[in-house]
C-alpha cells in the first residue's frame, strides 16, 4: 500500500537484555521491523514480553545492545545522546498511557508544547486539532480539570501538533473505559492517516490493533 515511500522504521536483529540476580535477560532477541510512511503498526504481545521496551528503542529512550536500528534515517547504534533527544524532540511524537501532560500549563499551552519544543508551533494548526479532539471549549483549563478521556486527547494532540513523521503511542487507551478508549483510539487513528504520520500502536487490545494497518505480535522475543 505505502510501497515506494522511505522506510521510518528499520529494524534488524535487534538485541535487548536487562540484568536480573540471574545475569543479563533478553527481552528482544532477534526483532526485525520494517515501517514505511503513512503506514500504522500495532505490536501487541503478553505483558512483560517487550513492547515498551522495543517503543522506547524506537523513540531513542534506550539503546540497543545489538542488532541494527534506524528511525528516519538516524542510525540510532551510533547516535550520541544529543542525536537521540534531536530526533524525538522535532521528529517524533510520543502518546503514553499515563497522558504526561504538564500540571502548570493549561489545555492550549500544552497542545503547544512539544510543536513549540521542534520550532514549529502553528496557532492555526493547534486551533483546527483541538476542534478535531473536541477540546475547543477546553482551552483554557488545567489538566487536572479534566476527565481521564479528555486529558488522552489532549497528549495525543500534542503528540502530532508539530507534524511529526512518526508518532509512538504505549497503551494510549489502558486508562480509559472501553466506550472512552475505543472513541479516542478512533480519534487518533483519523489524524495520523489525515496527515500521512507513520505510527506504532503498542496495544493489549485486539480491538484497537485491528483498526491498524498492520499487526504483530511480540512473543519469545521475537516479532511475528
Ligand atoms: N529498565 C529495566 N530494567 C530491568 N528490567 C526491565 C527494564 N525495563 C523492562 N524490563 C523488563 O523487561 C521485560 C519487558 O518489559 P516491557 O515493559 O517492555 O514489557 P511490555 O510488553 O511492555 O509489558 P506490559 O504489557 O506489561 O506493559 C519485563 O520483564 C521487564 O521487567
Amino acid at each position: 500500500m505505502s510501497s515506494g515511500k522511505a522506510e521510518v522504521v528499520s529494524a534488524r536483529g535487534i538485541v535487548k537484555a536487562f540484568p536480573s540476580a540471574a545475569g543479563p535477560v533478553a527481552v528482544l532477541n532477534g526483532v526485525d521491523l520494517a515501517l514505511r510512511g503513512g503506514e500504522s503498526l500495532a505490536v501487541t504481545g503478553e505483558s512483560g514480553s517487550g513492547k515498551s521496551t522495543l517503543l522506547h528503542l524506537i523513540g531513542g529512550l534506550d539503546v540497543t545492545d545489538g542488532g541494527a536500528l534506524a528511525v528516519l534515517g538516524t542510525d540510532l547504534r551510533t547516535a550520541d545522546d544529543r542525536a537521540r533527544a534531536a530526533l524525538r524532540r522535532e521528529r517524533i511524537g510520543m502518546i503514553f498511557q499515563q497522558f504526561n501532560l504538564i500540571p502548570s500549563l493549561t489545555v492550549a499551552a500544552n497542545l503547544a508544547f512539544q510543536a513549540r519544543l521542534a520550532g514549529r508551533h502553528d496557532p492555526a494548526r493547534v486551533a483546527a486539532l483541538a476542534g478535531a479532539l473536541g477540546l475547543s471549549q477546553l482551552m483554557g483549563r488545567y489538566p487536572e480539570q479534566l476527565s481521564g478521556g479528555q486529558q488522552q486527547r489532549v497528549a495525543i494532540g500534542r503528540a502530532l501538533a508539530g507534524q511529526p513523521p512518526l508518532v509512538l503511542a504505549d497503551e494510549p487507551t489502558g486508562n480509559l473505559d472501553e466506550a472512552t478508549g475505543d472513541a479516542v483510539a478512533a480519534l487518533m487513528l483519523d489524524l495520523v492517516r489525515q496527515q500521512d504520520t507513520t505510527l506504532v500502536l503498542v496495544t493489549h487490545s485486539l480491538r484497537l490493533a485491528a483498526l491498524c494497518d498492520r499487526q504483530v505480535h511480540l512473543h519469545a522475543g521475537r516479532l511475528a
